[in-house]
């Protein structure tokens, strides 16, 4: 599968380890980095990955800051971008399975990297269930249509 990543400093190590997890896996990662722990803003990473994303089919991405709040917040003003900022295993499986999350967020300086490799391998596991979840989707996506200010 492709998978789309970028971070910021503070995700910058934990990027790292997924990038050679999934890379082991065979999956084929596109790193838009940034590639140093130098402060940066997450929100040029953010559209880096997001741009990247509208490029190719069927990818999703990840994205990794200090606590996955700010990119989470980003990258849901994207158009068509359903990003779930996930810590635990139950909510990376329901996020897509109901969510039909296009994107995770984690938090580097929130979870260990054990988890966070667990989380990334549950997410990329779990397939959407559709059905009445589409129902809510679809009244997501009207609110990005209908709600332009
Ligand atoms: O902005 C954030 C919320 O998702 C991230 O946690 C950033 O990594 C964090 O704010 C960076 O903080 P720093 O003081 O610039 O290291």
């Amino acid at each position: 599968m492709k998978i789309v990543i970028g971070n910021d400093h503070a995700g910058f190590e934990l990027k790292g380890a997924i990038v050679t997890c999934l890379a082991g896996q065979g999956h084929e990662v596109i790193d838009c980095g940034s590639f140093t722990t130098e402060s940066m803003d997450f929100p040029v990473s953010v559209k880096r990955v997001i741009t990247k994303l509208r490029e190719l089919d069927d990818a999703l991405g990840i994205l990794v800051c200090g606590t996955g709040v700010g990119m989470s917040i980003a990258a849901n003003k994207y158009d068509g971008i359903r990003a779930a900022l996930v810590h635990d295993l139950f909510t990376a499986r329901m996020t897509r399975e109901h969510n039909d999350s296009n994107v995770l967020c984690l938090g580097a300086r929130v979870i260990s990297e054990d988890d966070a490799l667990n989380i990334v391998n549950t997410w990329l596991s779990s397939s959407y269930l559709g059905g009445k979840y589409d129902v809510r989707n679809k009244m997501i996506r009207d609110i990005e249509v209908t709600e332009q200010c």
